[in-house]
C-alpha cells in the first residue's frame, strides 16, 4: 500500500476537525483556558506518557531494523525528557495526582493491549495518532493565534509546533508506512481501525481533562 498514512490521515480526518473544534484547543489557542483544567491535562498527561514510553519502546524492540528499534527507544527517552520539562514548568504550584483518570486509563490500556497482544501493524498504528495529531494541533495553534507574546501556554505550544518534533513525526510515519507496504489486507484493515480508535481516545483525553474527569464511584 502507497502512503498508508496519507489514506488513514483522510479517512480519520473529522476527527482532526472535530478536536480543533473542543473548547480545551480553543482556550489553550487564545490563552484562556482556566490553569486549573490545563494542570489536571499535564498531570494526567504524565501519567499517560509514562506508560506511552514503555509502550514506544516495546514497539521498538519488536522491529526488524536497528534503525526503527533505535528511534523508537530515542523517542521513548528524548520526546519524553522534552514533555517532561514541560509538566515541570507547568505543574510547579500543585500536587502531583497519581490516579489516572477512566480516560487514562482506558487510552493507556488499550495502547498496551495492542501493542501485547496483536501484530507489530497494529501496533504502530495505535502509536502513530500520539505523534500526528499533536503535530497538527501544534501546527493549528501556531498558524492560527493572534497572542505568542503572552499566550501562558506558549510553550506547550511551540513544543508540538516546532521543528525537532515534526521531524520524528516524519520518522515515525516513514516506519509505519514502511510496515504497511507488504501487510495483507486484513492487517490493513486493522491497522486503519486501531488508528482510528486512538485517534478518538485523543479527543477524549482533551475532553476529560476539561471536563476534569473524576471516577463516578
Ligand atoms: C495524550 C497524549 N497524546 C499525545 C501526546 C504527544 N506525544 C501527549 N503528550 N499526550
Amino acid at each position: 500500500m502507497s502512503n498508508w498514512y496519507n489514506q488513514v490521515n483522510h479517512k480519520t480526518a473529522p476527527i482532526l476537525e472535530a478536536i480543533k473544534q473542543q473548547p480545551f484547543i480553543k482556550q489553550l489557542m487564545d490563552g484562556t483556558l482556566p490553569q486549573s483544567v490545563f494542570e489536571f491535562y499535564i498531570n494526567q498527561d504524565a501519567l499517560y506518557l509514562a506508560e506511552y514510553k514503555k509502550n514506544l519502546a516495546t514497539i521498538g524492540v519488536k522491529c526488524s531494523d536497528s534503525n526503527e528499534t533505535q528511534f523508537f527507544l530515542d523517542a521513548a527517552t528524548g520526546i519524553i525528557a522534552v514533555e517532561n520539562a514541560l509538566h515541570h514548568v507547568f505543574m510547579k504550584s500543585v500536587t502531583f495526582n497519581n490516579v489516572p483518570s477512566p480516560t487514562c486509563e482506558l487510552y493507556t490500556s488499550y495502547l498496551t493491549r495492542i501493542i501485547n497482544n496483536q501484530t507489530l501493524e497494529e501496533g504502530l498504528a495505535a502509536i502513530l495518532p500520539c505523534f500526528t495529531i499533536y503535530k497538527a494541533i501544534g501546527d493549528y495553534i501556531l498558524e492560527h493565534q493572534t497572542n505568542k507574546q503572552n499566550n501562558p501556554y506558549q510553550d506547550w505550544i511551540n513544543t508540538y509546533g516546532g521543528a525537532a518534533f515534526e521531524a520524528s513525526v516524519n520518522q515515525a510515519i516513514a516506519i509505519v508506512n514502511k510496515y504497511a507496504e507488504s501487510a495483507n489486507k486484513d492487517v490493513l484493515h486493522k491497522m486503519e481501525v486501531t488508528f482510528t480508535k486512538a485517534s478518538k481516545l485523543e479527543w477524549l483525553f482533551w475532553d476529560s481533562a476539561y471536563n476534569k474527569e473524576q471516577w463516578k464511584i
